[in-house]
């Protein structure tokens, strides 16, 4: 096998454009159901390259999401040695050989802005015989790592250097990890699955107390290469061993078809149910779906049979005559929405009552801080919405679309931004959508169900 750039994999992959024009709704001859496939998700791609990285023998990942994170969660295994072969457009063969076959020294990886990458691949240099500076974008050299870095030194871990404010860059110098017991002080799931991944290829037992039980990827990736974790709600043991290699599909992003659905929601063409198949149905990921559902509308899970740690289902989705205004304060409620939130915050406006999130301030600690820029986004519309200290309020208001949408560099707040854009019938320019790449290069195409697009 030979390291592959990461241009070798999905040869058609959309390069989003940064402005379009909407222009109103698309023309949808006929009735019956809408159906959709949203993408594959980005933070199962993220993990199940690491953890067949850090396995033994050759792996087999398809459906890989095809999204900038997982592009360059690609790069920097490759940047450590991992021979990575594309063997289809979104397929790639892994060939793990554990962190120890890790041995570059002086080398600096650079993530771009995946938080995901950044901290898993901490916990997989942590335990391996390389000594390796990891940094990012601005924006990531921005958001927090000390949470991260703490429960790594709990386990052992030689982590020499860290930025200022406990920011990237830091350097990893690896080595054999005892294990032990860390704790996790934040609702963050990223610290608990770097965490866990140094416990499972530490050399001794540990325990992970955390604050929230948060997204599980982790968990059901090492438990499928058959690494033991048991779980009570607030810990995680890990027995470590060696593991083998990984044959996994990707099942379908929870985030993506969140978007999907609240595009639709806000639509002209609500009135027809829309069904969007083969989605990640993990619990501590569709939060978005369960709160729509206590906003009103209906949401009905169909299983799909599969072959992965995560469940799949077909989801429909049925508006509601008239969307109610809901409180969001359940820790675990919050993190199994926790992307989706903006989003949330855009369909609150149509509800007949005010919204308000708390229990959020992991939000302030994302791409930008997204209390802020969803507020100001919301403004944008005339929305009357205040930001709180770990959350937000919305106000239903009668809302209108700027002639011009100037959107920040957020994927997430950009997704919000288009749902805004559409709840007001779909017209007028948006500037500054290069950043959907992050997570979804395909969004605005997929748009174009919904209303027309120009570029
Ligand atoms: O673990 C993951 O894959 C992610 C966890 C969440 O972040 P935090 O764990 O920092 O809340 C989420 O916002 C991010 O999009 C991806
Ligand atoms: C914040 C996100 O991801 P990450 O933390 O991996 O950058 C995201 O996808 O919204």
């Amino acid at each position: 096998m030979s390291n592959i750039p990461s241009t070798q994999l999905f040869p058609s992959r959309t390069h989003p454009s940064d402005r379009i024009r909407l222009c109103g709704v698309q023309d949808q001859p006929g009735f019956g159901p809408l159906t959709a496939v949203p993408h594959p998700d980005k933070a199962i791609s993220q993990r199940a390259t690491i953890v067949a990285a850090a396995g033994h023998g050759v792996s087999r990942l398809s459906n890989l999401a095809d999204c900038r994170d997982l592009l360059r969660n690609l790069d920097c295994l490759a940047d450590l040695g991992v021979n990575i072969r594309p063997i289809g457009d979104d397929a790639v063969e892994i060939q793990g050989q554990g962190p120890e076959a890790v041995t570059s020294t002086s080398l600096t990886v650079d993530v771009d802005n995946s938080a995901t990458t950044a901290r898993l691949l901490t916990a997989m240099v942590a335990a391996s015989d390389a000594d390796v500076t990891i940094t990012g974008n601005t924006a990531l050299r921005r958001r927090p790592m000390a949470e991260v870095v703490g429960p790594l030194h709990a386990l052992g871990a030689d982590i020499v250097d860290i930025g200022p404010n406990g920011h990237l860059p830091i350097q990893v110098r690896g080595r054999p990890l005892p294990g032990g017991s860390a704790r996790i002080d934040v609702h963050s799931a990223q610290p608990v699955s770097a965490a866990l991944l140094a416990a499972a290829l530490a050399q001794g037992p540990s325990v992970i107390h955390r604050r929230v039980a948060a997204r599980d990827h982790t968990e059901r990736l090492l438990r499928w290469v058959g690494v033991e974790v048991e779980e009570t709600p607030l810990t995680l043991h890990v027995q470590p061993r060696a593991w083998g290699p990984l044959s996994l599909r990707i099942p379908g992003d929870p985030s993506g078809a969140a978007f999907l659905a609240a595009v639709h929601l806000a639509s002209a063409h609500r009135e027809r149910p829309l069904v969007l198949r083969e989605v990640c149905i993990n619990s501590r990921r569709t939060g978005f779906f369960r709160i729509l559902r206590s906003m009103g509308a209906e949401v009905d899970f169909s299983a799909v049979d599969h072959d992965t740690p995560e469940e799949l289902a077909n989801i429909t989705i049925r508006a509601a005559d008239q969307l109610r205004g809901v409180h969001i304060d359940d820790p675990e409620l919050v993190q199994s929405a926790i992307d989706e939130l903006p989003m949330i915050a855009a369909l609150a406006t149509l509800a007949n009552g005010e919204t308000r999130i708390g229990q959020a301030s992991e939000l302030r600690g994302k791409d930008t801080d997204r209390i802020v820029t969803t507020v100001e986004l919301l403004r944008q519309f005339g929305v009357q919405a205040r930001p709180t200290m770990d959350g937000l309020h919305v106000r239903p208001t009668p809302i209108q679309a700027p002639a011009i949408l100037q959107l920040p560099r957020d994927h997430r707040v950009i997704f919000a931004g288009i749902v805004l854009t559409v709840l007001t019938g779909g017209y007028g320019e948006l500037h500054g959508l290069e950043a959907v790449a992050t997570s979804y290069p395909n969004a605005i195409n997929e748009l174009r169900r919904w209303v027309v697009v120009e570029e």
